[in-house]
C-alpha cells in the first residue's frame, strides 16, 4: 500500500495540480504540499523527488515565498519549474533579473541532450512560457542546459547534486516534449519504479475511509453523475450499509432525469437511496434572482439544508460526502487562484453546516482520472462515461431569472438536442453538450404570423479535463435537424444559435 512519493511544492502557480496529475500519469504517486511545510516534515515523508511549482511572486521581493536552503543538501532530487527555477537560482547564489522581454505562450526552445532531463528529447522544440523574470546567470556549480532567443537560462542543472530547473512549463500540453522531460526526471533522475496505478488510489481511499468513518453513519450527496457515483461507490465499499445516499430532485433537472437516477441506482447498486422532491423549495428561493453567483449560493445553501433535514430523520450522522473534484475547487477560488464561478458544492457552501465533517475523496482528481477510478471499482461504463451535469442544473442554463415555464421550455429543447446527438452516434466524442435558454427574445415568422419568442443556444465542447475546452465541430446537418425540431416542437422558441467559443475565454456553462 506504500508507494514511492513525489512532493509537488506549491508556490502559488496556476498549474500545480496539473503537475501532480502529469506525475501520476507516469505511474508515480504525487502530492501537492504548501511551500510552508517544514522541511523536516518533507524529508520525513521520504520523497523520491521534489518539484517546485511556478508562482506569481518575484523571488527577491518582500514576502516572496521562499524555502530553507537546507532542502538542497538533503540528497533529494529537485526539479524547479518557472518560479521554482528562479528560486533555486536565487537561493544557490545565481542571479535573477527582470527579463528584457517577457515571454508568454509558445516559444522555440533549444536543449542540450546530454543533460539527463533532456535525454531523448528533440534538440529544438516548442515550450510554453509564462514569465517576466528569469535566471540571468546560474549558480557557479550549475551549467546551462536549455535556452530560447530571449531567455539565456531556460534550463540549468547540477547533475551531481541532482538539482534541475526549467523556466518553461513542461506540465502543460503546449510543451509537446514536456511529458518526456518529466518522465526523465521521475524515472532516470529520481529512480522511481512507477509503482502507482489508479486502482491503487481506489484501494487506498477505501482503506482510509474505513478508518476515518469507523462505525459512524454517512450521508452521500448523490446526483447520479459521474463524480458522486464514484464517491458513493468508494464509501459503499468502505462502510456498506452505514451509507445513505440522498438524491435531491430540485426541479432543475433535465427531462426524465429524476426517474432515471432512481431507477438506475435502485437497480444497479445495493445502496440505501432516498430521493427528496423539493422543486417548490428551490424555485421559491430562486424566484426573481438573475445574478449567476447569487443563484449558485442560494442553491449551495438549499442543498445543504436538505441534507441536514434528511440527516435529522436518520439520527446522528457525522459525515457528509460530496463528489467534489479538482476543477470545482480551483474555479471556486483558492488562497491564490481567482474566483471564476462558485461551484455550488465548494464556493457555494454556506458558512455553517451541521455535519462534523465533509468528506471529498476525489477532491484532487481531474475528471478523466475520476472516470478511471470509477472503472477500477466496477461502475458500469454507461455511467462512468456520461457527460457531466452541474449540481445547480438548469438554473445556470436559464439565463436571467428562473421560472417553471422557462425550465420546461429548456428541458424540451435540451432533450431534442441530446436525442439527435445520440441518434447521430457522435455522443461519445463530445465532452459535454446541452441547450441554454438565453434571456433574449427576438422576432420571427411562423405560419405567416409574427412571433416574439426565446432564443435557444446550443453548446457542445470537446475536452477531457474540463479546465480548457474547444467547441465541437458538430456536422451542420445534425445542427440543422436539431434546430428544425426545436422550433417546430417546442413552444415559445423561434431562434437557435450554436456557441462557437472555446474555454478560455468563455467557460463551458453560460453562468
Ligand atoms: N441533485 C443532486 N442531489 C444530490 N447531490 C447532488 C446533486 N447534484 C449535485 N450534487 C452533489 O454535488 C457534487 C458536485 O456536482 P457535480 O455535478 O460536479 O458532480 P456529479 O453530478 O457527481 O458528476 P458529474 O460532474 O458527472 O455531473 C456531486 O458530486 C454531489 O455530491
Ligand atoms: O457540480 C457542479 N456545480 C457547479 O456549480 C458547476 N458549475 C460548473 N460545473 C461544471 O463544471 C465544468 C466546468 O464548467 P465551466 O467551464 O462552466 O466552469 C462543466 O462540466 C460544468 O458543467 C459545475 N458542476
Ligand atoms: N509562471 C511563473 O512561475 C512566473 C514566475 C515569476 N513570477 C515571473 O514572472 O517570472
Ligand atoms: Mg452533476
Amino acid at each position: 500500500m506504500k508507494h514511492e512519493l513525489i512532493i509537488v511544492l506549491d508556490f502559488g502557480g496556476q498549474y500545480n495540480q496539473l503537475i501532480a496529475r502529469r506525475v501520476r500519469e507516469v505511474n508515480v504517486y504525487a502530492e501537492v504540499l504548501s511551500y510552508e511545510t517544514p522541511i523536516e516534515e518533507i524529508i520525513a515523508r521520504n520523497p523520491k523527488g521534489i518539484i517546485f511549482t511556478g508562482g506569481p511572486s518575484v523571488v527577491f521581493e518582500e514576502n516572496a515565498p521562499l524555502i530553507d536552503k537546507a532542502i538542497f543538501d538533503a540528497g533529494i532530487p529537485i526539479l524547479g519549474i518557472c518560479y521554482g527555477s528562479q528560486l533555486m537560482g536565487y537561493l544557490l547564489g545565481g542571479s535573477v533579473a527582470r527579463a528584457d522581454s517577457r515571454e508568454y505562450g509558445k516559444t522555440d526552445l533549444t536543449v542540450d541532450k546530454s543533460d539527463p532531463l533532456f535525454e531523448g528529447v528533440d534538440v529544438s522544440s516548442v515550450a510554453w512560457m509564462s514569465h517576466t523574470y528569469y535566471v540571468s546567470s546560474p549558480p557557479s556549480d550549475f551549467r546551462i542546459t536549455a535556452s530560447t532567443d530571449t531567455c539565456p537560462v531556460a534550463g540549468m542543472s547540477n547533475e551531481s547534486k541532482k538539482l534541475y530547473a526549467v523556466q518553461f512549463h513542461p506540465e502543460v500540453n503546449h510543451t509537446p516534449e514536456g511529458t518526456k522531460m518529466l518522465k526523465n526526471f521521475l524515472v532516470n533522475i529520481c529512480g522511481c519504479s512507477q509503482d502507482w496505478i489508479m486502482s491503487d488510489f481506489a484501494k487506498d481511499q477505501i482503506k482510509l475511509l474505513k478508518e476515518k468513518i469507523g462505525d459512524k453513519k454517512v450521508l452521500c450527496a448523490l446526483s447520479g453523475g459521474v463524480d458522486s457515483s464514484v464517491a458513493a461507490m468508494l464509501i459503499h465499499k468502505a462502510v456498506g450499509k452505514q451509507l445513505t445516499c440522498i438524491f435531491v430532485d430540485h426541479g432543475l433537472l433535465r427531462k426524465d432525469e429524476g426517474d432515471d437516477v432512481e431507477k438506475v441506482f435502485g437497480e444497479e447498486f445495493d445502496m440505501n437511496l432516498i430521493r427528496v422532491n423539493c422543486e417548490k423549495q428551490f424555485l421559491n428561493k430562486l424566484a426573481g434572482v438573475s445574478d449567476p453567483e447569487t443563484k449558485r449560493k442560494i442553491i449551495g445553501e438549499e442543498f445543504i439544508r436538505v441534507f441536514e433535514a434528511e440527516a435529522k430523520k436518520i439520527g446522528v450522522v457525522d459525515f457528509l460526502v460530496q463528489g467534489t473534484i479538482y476543477p470545482d475547487v480551483i474555479e471556486s477560488g483558492t488562497k491564490d487562484a481567482a474566483v471564476i464561478k462558485s461551484h455550488h458544492n465548494v464556493g457555494g457552501l454556506p458558512e455553517h453546516v451541521d455535519f462534523k465533517e465533509i468528506i471529498e475523496p476525489l477532491r484532487d482528481l481531474f475528471k478523466d482520472e475520476v472516470r478511471n477510478v470509477g472503472r477500477a471499482v466496477g461502475i458500469p461504463e454507461f455511467l462512468v462515461s456520461r457527460q457531466p451535469f452541474p449540481g445547480p442544473g438548469l438554473a445556470i442554463r436559464v439565463i436571467g431569472d428562473i421560472t417553471k415555464e422557462k425550465l420546461d421550455i429548456l428541458r424540451e429543447a435540451d432533450y431534442i438536442f441530446r436525442e439527435e446527438v445520440k441518434a447521430a452516434g457522435i455522443s461519445k466524442g463530445l465532452g459535454q453538450y446541452f441547450a441554454v435558454l438565453t434571456n433574449l427574445k427576438s422576432v420571427g415568422v411562423m405560419g405567416d404570423e409574427r412571433t416574439y419568442d426565446y432564443t435557444v443556444a446550443l453548446r457542445s465542447v470537446d475536452t477531457s479535463d474540463f479546465m480548457t475546452a474547444d467547441w465541437s465541430r458538430i456536422p451542420h446537418e445534425i445542427l440543422a435537424k436539431v434546430s428544425n425540431r426545436i422550433v417546430n416542437e417546442v413552444n415559445h422558441v423561434n431562434r437557435i444559435c450554436y456557441d462557437i467559443t472555446s474555454k478560455p475565454p468563455a467557460t463551458i456553462e453560460w453562468e
